[in-house]
């Protein structure tokens, strides 16, 4: 039998924004079941290269496949759950949190009324991220951290097989951030792959299988899990005082 295939291979990325060459021939493999964490310095290309893997921004060369599917004849986005960075995208639209959850089953229900299956989800998803006792609250009532967390739960009520979420712990409170942390240990148990950019990788530090360090649009280094638990867990043992700022840069020593 031949092993599954990667659901993410992206081959020497390259993509220019405003005329700047902004990747520089990324490589990045996420296997099914696994957590891959993107860091780098601000403007390292992390956002680029997630945006790239959505259909976002287009490759100019390299070679990007999804679930084994070259993306330009990948159809089945239901399979895939996108959060972008901070954004505020449901703010100003009069819906209430469980509103905007539900357009999370938008690319299974095309518009036809959320049937029991859907309900379900997005009940799911509510309960999994702490806001099920704001659901029937309005949008515009929210903080930046909660609005963050509501396009979590949109993004889980998919129930998507690969989950790619760029900075979710930037804004949110620590006990948010194990909420979050909680929520995606099931969703991994349950068999879905995660691709994060992350800052700092704080609790979500236990789940990572491997972590991609970009610089200036190209992959700098990869580095697996003892390393990474190490050097987020204990920064003060790693030998390097500066360690736990680096992290936050991706700039591990
Ligand atoms: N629309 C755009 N037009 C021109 N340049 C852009 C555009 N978007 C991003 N860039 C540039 O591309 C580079 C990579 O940006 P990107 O947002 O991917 O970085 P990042 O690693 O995600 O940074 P951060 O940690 O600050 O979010 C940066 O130099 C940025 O200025």
């Amino acid at each position: 039998m031949s092993p599954p295939e990667p659901v993410i291979s992206l081959r020497g990325g390259t993509a220019s924004l405003g005329g700047h060459s902004v990747l520089r021939g990324v490589d990045l493999t996420v296997e099914p079941g696994e957590v891959v964490a993107l860091l780098g310095a601000n403007g390292s290309g992390k956002s680029t290269t997630v945006r790239a893997v959505v259909g976002q921004v287009p490759l100019t060369e390299g070679e990007l496949r999804l679930f084994g599917t070259p993306l330009r004849r990948f159809r089945q986005w239901r399979r895939v759950g996108y959060v972008p960075q901070r954004s505020t995208a449901a703010a100003g639209v009069p819906a209430t949190v469980r509103e905007v959850v539900s357009a999370g089953r938008l690319a299974r229900t095309r518009l036809r009324p959320l049937g029991r299956a859907d309900k379900e989800a997005v009940h799911r998803a509510l309960r999994l991220i702490g806001m099920d006792e704001l659901a029937g609250q309005s949008v515009n009532a929210l903080s930046g951290g909660q609005h963050q967390r509501v396009l979590i739960a949109r993004a889980l009520a998919a129930e998507p097989e690969l989950l790619i979420m760029d900075e979710p712990l930037a804004g949110v409170d620590i006990n948010s951030q194990r909420v979050l942390a909680e929520a995606l240990r099931k969703q991994t148990a349950d068999g879905a792959s995660v691709l994060l950019v992350l800052h700092e990788l704080g609790p979500l530090a236990p789940l990572i299988d491997r972590a991609v360090v970009l610089e200036r649009g190209r992959v700098q280094r990869v580095d697996h899990p003892e390393r990474l638990h190490d050097v987020a867990c204990h920064p003060q043992d790693s030998g390097h005082p500066e360690a736990s700022a680096r992290i936050e840069t991706g700039l591990l020593p």
